[in-house]
């Protein structure tokens, strides 16, 4: 076991750096005056005061170095989300969070935000307003949110004040933002192939869409609110914009600002979702002969056909959390980043 790191050090390391958060993360952490020691399997871009250590997760060798001398820790690497490979899941999510919760005591490192999501309790059923202290989903809705779970449970039993090793996770949903890879390039995607004119149900359900600046702000506050006397340690967090919206509404609103057409024609939700079920496992049972990957998956379908919404009052009440920027704003800064994506471009 490594000495600890002097408390309240300013070098912390951001373990997924280089993806969609982990760089908005880095570019905040580097505005309060942090250096930043960034570890991921790809180096994406290059900033002044960051260092990069490339490298797998579950090894742990490779991620000592990007540890050393750094007192805070924030781990949010993942494979994407959309893959079906339960494998790789098992292995990054379960298995490498066990390594990095392992690293970080063997480098005296004494807090460890986790990048969690809400999904950890979505089964596919309606949630509205969700507290923290709904249970885990029992029959989560993919292999993601299966080891999302274990993952989260992992970090938060590692929390020991007698060590020194203090541990919080904040569950944020539907992150979106600039350079954001997933949520507006599948959209764009889908409508640019004539498949986004659809509403999938009556098109009333809720959902919680973070813009990516409130999700950075709300693992700051955490990490430095974490102290052994805090009531945050060892606990999950949700982070949202904590204004629910028409999850049909918001895809709108980002189509049009993009330039294209709304969708206007509604499908039942069980028959998508059945659809989609079978597609889904005619895919699976082909895979040897052929690669089909659909667009509308059963997980894509329950997010988009159900009211998802999460409670963020924990965190407003014992990290003084409240967004930064509002829905409104958030998705017209984020269409103002994707010139490239527009209709025509
Ligand atoms: N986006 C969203 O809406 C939500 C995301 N989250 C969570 O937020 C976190 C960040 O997500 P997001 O920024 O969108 O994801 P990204 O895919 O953009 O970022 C994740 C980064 O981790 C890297 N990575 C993956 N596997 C490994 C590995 N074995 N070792 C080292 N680095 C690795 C990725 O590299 P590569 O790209 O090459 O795989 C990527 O650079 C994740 O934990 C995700 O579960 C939670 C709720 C909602
Ligand atoms: C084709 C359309 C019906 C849907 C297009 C948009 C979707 C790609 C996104 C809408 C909700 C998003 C979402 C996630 C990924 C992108 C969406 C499905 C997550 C699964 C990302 C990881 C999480 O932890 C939870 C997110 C929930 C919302």
């Amino acid at each position: 076991m490594a000495t600890r790191v002097r408390p309240g050090n300013k070098r912390c390391a951001v373990i997924g750096g280089s993806g969609f958060l982990g760089r908005h993360l880095v570019e905040k952490l580097l505005d309060k005056g942090y250096t930043v020691s960034v570890f991921d399997i790809r180096q994406s871009y290059e900033l002044p005061g960051v260092t990069f250590h490339l490298g797998d997760l579950c090894d742990p060798q490779a991620l000592a170095p990007a540890l050393r001398d750094v007192s805070l820790v924030f781990h949010c690497a993942s494979p994407a989300p959309g893959s079906d490979n339960r494998a790789l899941f098992e292995t990054v999510n379960i298995k490498g969070t066990r390594t990095v919760i392992q690293a970080c005591a063997e480098a005296g490192v004494q807090k460890l935000v986790l990048t969690s999501s809400a999904s950890v309790v979505f089964e596919g059923t309606d949630i509205k307003n969700g507290g923290e202290d709904l249970p885990y989903a029992k029959k989560p809705i993919d292999y993601y949110t299966e080891t999302k779970i274990e993952q989260e449970k992992l970090v938060l039993a590692a929390c020991d004040k007698e060590k020194g090793f203090l541990t919080v996770a904040i569950r944020p949903h539907g992150i979106f933002g600039p350079r954001d890879p997933q949520l507006v390039p599948i959209l764009v995607d889908t409508a640019r192939r004539g498949k986004m004119k659809f509403i999938i149900g009556d098109g009333t359900n809720l959902v919680d869409f973070t813009f990516v600046e409130n999700v950075v702000h709300g693992h700051i506050l955490a990490a430095e609110r974490l102290r052994a006397d805090s009531p945050i340690c060892g606990k999950p967090y949700h982070i949202t914009n904590d204004e629910p919206v028409r999850f049909w509404d918001f895809m709108s609103d980002v189509l049009v600002g993009l330039g294209y057409a709304a969708p206007r024609y509604h499908l039942p939700y069980t028959l998508v979702y059945g659809l989609a079920l079978l597609l889904w496992l005619l895919a699976l049972i082909l895979r040897p002969l052929v690669s089909i990957k659909p667009t509308f998956t059963p997980m894509r379908v329950a997010l988009a056909g159900t009211h998802h919404y999460y409670s963020c009052e924990r965190a407003k009440q014992d990290m003084g959390y409240k967004p930064v920027v509002g829905l409104k704003e958030g998705i017209a800064r984020t269409v103002q980043s994707y010139p490239h994506l527009r209709q025509g471009a």
